[in-house]
């Protein structure tokens, strides 16, 4: 068996004293900058994410033409269509394998972006979606600002408040075809769905169905990948898989690097490497979905470090040359505008 990362399941449910609770999240994203969320129905209900699925296949299956009128604008909201995104524009040879479909805020039921008719009626449906990760977001923001011992704790939490201004929050659908549907063939060593990289935002929600596997997180080697399975051991009789939460870079910058913002990738099933390769149990031979919630903080949220003696004690990252250690703080919409602009080159080139 492949390395399976050793992410920790936590059950954040509970009504009760989340102290223990907000400690083993801070040490698990400190350690892995990924932690399972298991799913018991209680935050997000099973049949929301279900729904969820289902728009997202009836968007993606849309006539080209409806897709193509909402194409991806410099406000990062829209289709993608296949290989236009690039995640890792140094190794890759070509775009992404997936296509992805961005929805930003929505006023009132209604989205403020060109939607694709086939999907307009379930407007209220993806703005309920959206609230849902919203409140997650925010719960596991306060958690963390506990765990941290953050002054005040809930320093990260209002941060992300809608109140205080527009955000570059995203709900994010994705579809990667299988292999054989592709026009541009894949190779298998150099061809991903999703090149390695690490999210632009405060931290990520990802959900995933069970039988999909093919993300993998890079180990703190620098040179392991480790696949992760949908359905970690302890979770096959959850009513969902667990909801997989990683650390992205704003957090990473607000704690000079001790909250990991791990690089990941989404890999195609490989057909001739290592038979061991994927997770027992997880064979992807049809179109891979997920949906993603890349939680950001409002659009001038300056990204200092934070007050927290923990985070104020960590040397570690400087003397290992800690990207987030020792720079200029950036506010979150510079921090986003430059990430867009490094994996859309086309986008910003026709543009400016
Ligand atoms: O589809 C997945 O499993 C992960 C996607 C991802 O990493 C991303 O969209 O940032
Ligand atoms: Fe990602």
């Amino acid at each position: 068996m492949a390395n399976i990362a050793k992410i920790p399941i936590i059950d954040i449910s509970g009504d009760g004293d989340q102290t223990q609770v907000a400690k083993e999240l801070v040490e698990a994203a400190i350690e892995h900058g990924f932690v399972y969320i298991k799913n018991t129905g209680n935050d997000i209900a099973v049949d929301a994410i279900n729904r969820a699925f289902e728009m997202s296949k009836r968007l993606f299956g849309a006539p080209l033409s409806e897709k193509q009128a909402c194409t991806i604008q410099q406000n990062n909201r829209g289709w993608s269509a296949m290989n236009y995104e690039t995640l890792d524009p140094a190794n890759q040879r070509v775009g992404d394998f997936k296509e992805a479909f961005n929805f930003g805020e929505f006023v009132d039921n209604k989205a403020q972006q060109p939607i694709p008719p086939t999907i307009a009626a379930d407007q209220p449906d993806i703005s309920a979606f959206r609230d849902l990760c919203y409140n997650l977001s925010l719960k596991l923001n306060t958690l963390l600002g506990i765990g941290l011992g953050v002054n005040p704790p809930d320093f990260f939490t209002t941060a992300h408040h809608r109140a205080r201004g527009p955000s570059g929050t995203i709900l994010r659908f994705l579809r990667y075809p299988p292999r054989n549907a592709l026009s541009q063939s894949p190779t298998d060593n150099d061809d991903v769905r999703a090149g390695a990289h690490s999210d632009y935002g405060s931290l990520t929600l990802l959900f995933r169905l069970r039988g999909q596997p093919g993300l993998e997180i890079l180990l703190r080697d620098g040179k392991t990948w480790s696949p992760v399975p949908v359905v970690p051991p302890g979770t096959e009789h959850d009513p969902a898989p667990p909801i997989l939460m990683n650390i992205g870079d704003l957090l990473a910058y607000w704690t000079n690097g001790l909250l990991r913002s791990t690089v990941h990738r989404v890999v195609f099933p490989s057909s001739t490497t290592a038979p061991d390769r994927g997770v027992q149990g997880e064979r992807d031979e049809g179109t891979r979905y997920s949906i993603a919630y890349f939680c950001h903080p409002f659009g001038g949220a300056e990204l200092g470090v934070v007050p927290s003696e923990r985070v104020q004690g960590y040397r570690g990252g400087v003397a290992e040359g800690n990207p987030y250690a020792e720079r200029r703080v950036l506010t979150a919409d510079e921090h986003l505008r430059m990430r867009l602009k490094a994996s859309y080159a086309q986008l910003y080139k026709d543009k400016e």
